[in-house]
């Protein structure tokens, strides 16, 4: 979908200054030989808090080796730690790289002497207030800060040749040379008033606000020298204040030219549309005006990757591109730019997926590698320019992360039942993890199954229905089933690892989860997806209760325990839910962040985009948006509800929650609220996380509908009666 995933910033909770403990601690006790090993237990909160966290991948240019950053956390502490360790794709043992706290984002020198990282750390008697580029040795030794930049650095890349480094930080554009830079920032630090002042349409995303009268700036570091240049100086280049990510731009394999992705419009916006500029180097200098290579107003184009290094000196830049002029659900598609022609094309207009930065070219330049979504799965793609076919990698589960060097893969992986875990593919092998570090923790967990499903959801077509059973499952018993209803509305639960809503961890407090793939949902083609717009509910409702009334039908299911929960979008489903589904259907619901009302939403970092998901202005059309609007059915709301929001929650303001507190409390409905002061749109410290889980199952425990309360069956929007239950719910069976 156009409409790109958030980029918040890593969302790792609380960091600490104390030294970590080692990251391989997590051996299974010792046992006397004869000892049985225990009897596997479900997981709880702790364990899913003690689980390593491990992030992409970075590869060795000989592909031996690969970096990654690996996260632990300390309930007690309430606060994480993210150090580097070495993984062999060979078979050797991983080795602890660095003892940082904070050391992120490793990505290892072209020419394989070096890995830079971004962290803050106490070195040399300074303190780093921001993130700062260091480097460090592949056989250890100490890590030497090599920026020391105020206002710290957002994200880098290595140039072809390892000895230069272009990185992104905010700076004042009208200011010249990072003396100025610095003086303006210390200005900025040393000021006594607090107020933040803009004249600008996007001016704060996620939980922050943007750098105030700042722009993300490309600089080039010679590492020789020490010496940093702007590259965009005196120009109006500048790169995404939402997401300023190594994404957005890619040095050519000469180290000659650098490409990045620039909205030209004086205003930026959340949905401004993207262009290809290309900048030419004179050594640490720019020769000549940066210039457009890639511009059509109709399009949003982003994530480009140069390919590789050719003996006919033919050079095209491969990119994403999603046709926004004709409708902002138009998929992100794979397209290549060519620079003897200057002309531009999507190369997989004919395939029914959304490519996924960041590109990958393989070493002969006829095809890309590159994440995308399908039917609850995200595979590894690699996608033929020749025939434009796309081909599986790696199939199944969730691919993260990638890197491939000199012919080897290393991939971060994650499915329903494993965090994310690195495997390699190397040429005519089959995928091998290297690395151990949850096992010793997942060898004494007992996790459910899970299975997919299909019901007949809205207009007859089927919906995926994915189930994830407690570990003592037995179907003669009678269970509780809860809906977790995924956000975006464009994203999708599937086989996936999810450390916020975790389906296991829900499931092991003995109830069935049901994670239906609606219609909007990601990875079911353009139509699917698109399906929704202007009039957003009105399926999803359906394809829900076609769910519940598969679910209901199971005899393993109890009716008096149905419980409806949702994050976001699906927390703007649930409110939905209660203002349209008769009482007595549903037990409880659970809102974390849901929308409550979409004119109040207008207060959000995307409010551009409303218009668009729901057909007018809210000043245009006000009729049409309230009838999208969950407040509007307020009236008909009865079902008691927990409300969960976070105040730093700029994507969907915390004043949605509490209005729907509010006004349940107002009717005299059973409500309870749960609000932090200090999370964003996600719960993201261990103990808060602990609390949200805490709170989440023991309202749902403590609501069970009373036999008398027969529950009623919504075919479409439309009520049925009570006496055409049994009939209305045999007529829906699993196709
Ligand atoms: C109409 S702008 C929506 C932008 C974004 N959509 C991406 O999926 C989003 O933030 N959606 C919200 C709901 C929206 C405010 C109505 C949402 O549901 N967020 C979910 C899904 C999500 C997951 C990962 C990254 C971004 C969004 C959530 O935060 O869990």
């Amino acid at each position: 979908m156009a409409t790109r995933k958030r980029s918040p910033r890593a969302p790792t909770g609380a960091t600490a200054t104390a030294t970590a403990p080692p990251a391989d601690t997590d051996a299974a006790p010792a046992g006397g030989p004869a000892a049985s090993p225990p009897a596997r237990q479900p997981i709880t909160v702790n364990d899913l808090w003690q689980m390593e966290r491990v992030g992409p991948p970075s590869l060795s240019p000989d592909g031996a080796q690969a970096v990654v950053a690996v996260q632990r956390f300390s309930m007690d502490e309430n606060l994480g730690r993210t150090r580097l360790w070495l993984l062999s794709t060979l078979g050797g043992a991983p080795r602890a790289l660095t003892s940082g706290d904070k050391d992120t984002e490793p990505a290892w020198s072209p020419r394989g002497d070096r890995i830079a990282f971004l962290s803050r750390r106490e070195q040399e008697g300074s303190k780093d207030e921001e993130a700062q580029l260091y480097l460090i040795a592949p056989d250890g030794g100490e890590a030497r800060r090599v920026t020391s930049r105020a206002g710290g650095i957002e994200a880098f890349k290595w140039f072809p040749d390892g000895r230069r480094i272009a990185f992104i930080a905010w700076v004042w554009p009208d200011e010249r040379g990072s003396e100025a830079q610095a003086r303006r920032h210390q200005a900025w630090k040393d000021r006594k008033t607090s107020g933040y002042v803009t004249s600008e349409p996007l001016y704060r995303f996620w939980d922050h606000h943007l750098p105030q009268d700042r722009v993300p700036h490309l600089h080039l570091l010679n590492l020789d020298d020490g010496s940093v240049t702007d590259l965009f100086e005196g120009t109006p280049c500048e790169l995404s204040r939402t997401e300023p990510t190594a994404s957005g731009f890619d040095i050519s394999p000469d180290g000659r030219r650098i490409v990045f992705a620039f909205n030209p419009a004086p205003e930026k916006r959340i949905d401004g549309r993207q262009a290809l500029y290309e900048i030419e180097l004179d050594g640490a200098r720019l020769a000549g005006a940066p210039r457009a290579i890639v511009q059509d107003e109709a399009w949003d184009c982003h994530s480009p990757r140069y390919s590789p290094a050719a003996a006919d000196g033919s050079e095209r830049v491969a990119f994403i591109a999603s046709h926004q002029g004709i409708k902002h659900t138009m998929p992100q598609q794979l397209a290549v730019w060519e620079r003897e022609s200057g002309r531009w094309q999507v190369e997989s207009a004919a395939w029914d997926h959304d490519v996924e930065a960041p590109l990958h070219w393989e070493d002969d330049g006829q095809a890309l590698l590159f994440g995308a979504e399908e039917r609850g799965a995200r595979h590894l793609w690699r996608f033929d320019l020749p025939d434009q076919r796309a081909e599986r990698v790696h199939a199944g589960g969730w691919v993260g992360g990638f890197d491939k060097v000199a012919g080897t893969v290393a991939l971060a992986l994650d499915t329903l039942d494993h965090p994310p875990q690195i495997l390699a593919l190397l040429p005519g092998e089959p995928p091998r993890r290297i690395e151990a570090f949850n096992d010793a923790l997942l060898a004494r967990l007992a996790l459910g199954r899970n299975e997919v499903l299909q019901v007949t959801g809205a207009r007859g077509d089927a919906v995926q229905v994915r189930l994830v059973f407690p570990p003592d499952f037995d179907p003669a018993r009678r269970w509780p089933v809860v809906h977790t209803i995924h956000g975006g509305p464009h994203a999708a639960f599937g086989d996936n690892w999810h450390w916020r809503w975790n389906h296991h961890l829900l499931a092991a407090a003995g109830q069935v989860v049901a994670c239906v793939n609606y219609h909007g949902s990601s990875g079911f083609g353009h139509a699917f997806a698109d399906s929704i717009t202007h009039r957003w509910g009105e399926l999803e409702l359906q394809d829900i209760e076609a769910a519940s009334d598969w679910l209901l039908a199971q005899p393993w299911a109890d009716p008096q325990r149905l419980y409806a929960t949702g994050g976001s979008y699906g927390g703007y489903m649930v409110a939905w839910m209660n203002g349209h589904v008769p009482a007595g259907r549903y037990a409880a619901y659970v809102c974390h962040a849901g929308c409550f009302d979409w004119t109040a939403m207008f207060a959000d970092d995307a409010y551009d985009w409303y218009a668009k998901e729901l057909g007018a202005w809210y000043w245009d059309d006000p009729a049409r948006i309230a009838a999208q609007s969950p407040h509007s059915r307020a009236g008909h709301m009865s079902t008691p509800t927990l409300v969960i929001h976070g105040a730093l929650d700029y994507r969907v303001p915390d004043a949605q929650g509490l209005a729907y507190y509010n006004t349940l409390k107002a009717r005299r409905v059973d409500a309870r609220l749960l609000w932090f002061p200090d999370e964003n749109h996600w719960v993201l410290k261990p103990a808060n996380s602990r609390l949200w889980y805490e709170e989440f199952q023991a309202w749902l425990s403590s609501h069970v509908l009373a036999p008398a309360q027969t529950p009623a069956v919504m075919v479409g929007t439309k009520r049925l009666a009570a006496t055409k239950t049994t009939a209305a719910r045999s007529r829906r069976k699993p196709v």
